[in-house]
């Protein structure tokens, strides 16, 4: 498989999880763990970005961010990946445009926290990600407001999955997108930073 990719039997549902994770923490393994379970994923891939070209600040080196990643998330139906600096991108419309590209018997469906959903609006083409691949949002301490009252919600509000059908998510085309409530963990890469247990 190219871009040491994983093997993708024909249907299979991806969950495609972006992050900086500068460090990777329980927060992303457990979004992760419960992605699978209530999207009804064969697999979930964490995509570590090469920077969100929306931080400012650059991340740690993403030959560390991979090694912690692999470390602390070892499962055998996720995958950790650096496809986005392999293919020299940090924007998720291009990502999800070579993916389909390069795996078409692959179901994609990008997973993210309610911090992100409240702020997608501001990502590069992003009502072009909403009718490129199913969008899966994970609920997050102090974000589940803003991301239902966000301008991705209103302007898709036709296209939302109730929670109960969440397993459905991957089964069908884009724009879909479904909010689902699980047990949240408190965790954030900024919080690890300044408590100074990563070293960068
Ligand atoms: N505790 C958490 N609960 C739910 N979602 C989370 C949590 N932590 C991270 N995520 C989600 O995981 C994805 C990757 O997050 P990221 O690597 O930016 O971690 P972060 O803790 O949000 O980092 P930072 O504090 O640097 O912004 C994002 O979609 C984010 O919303
Ligand atoms: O494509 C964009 O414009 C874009 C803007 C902001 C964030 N993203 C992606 O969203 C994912 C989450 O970013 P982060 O920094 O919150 O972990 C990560 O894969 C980023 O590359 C993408």
């Amino acid at each position: 498989m190219p871009y040491n990719l994983p093997y993708v039997a024909p249907g299979q549902v991806i969950g495609l999880l972006g992050g900086s994770f500068d460090p990777p923490h329980q927060g992303h393994a457990q979004i992760t763990r419960e992605a699978l379970k209530r999207f009804g994923l064969d697999q979930v891939w964490w995509l570590v970005s090469p920077g969100n070209p929306l931080k400012a600040k650059g991340p740690a080196p993403i030959a560390d961010r991979v090694a912690a990643a692999r470390s602390l998330m070892d499962h055998p139906r996720v995958q950790i990946s650096d496809f986005e600096a392999q293919i020299g991108t940090r924007y998720t419309a291009e990502t999800l445009k070579r993916l389909q590209m390069l795996l078409p018997q692959a179901r994609f469906v990008w997973l993210m926290g309610a911090d992100n959903l409240a702020g997608f609006h501001r990502w590069d083409r992003w009502q072009d990600i909403m009718k490129m691949v199913p969008v899966g949002v994970l609920a997050r301490p102090g974000d589940r407001m803003s991301a239902r009252f966000s301008k991705t919600a209103r302007v898709f509000e036709k296209a939302r999955l109730d929670m109960s059908d969440s397993r459905l998510l991957g089964q069908g085309p884009a724009p879909r997108w479904c909010f689902v409530n699980i047990p949240m963990r408190g965790e954030s890469s900024t919080e690890l930073r300044k408590s100074g247990r990563w070293p960068h």
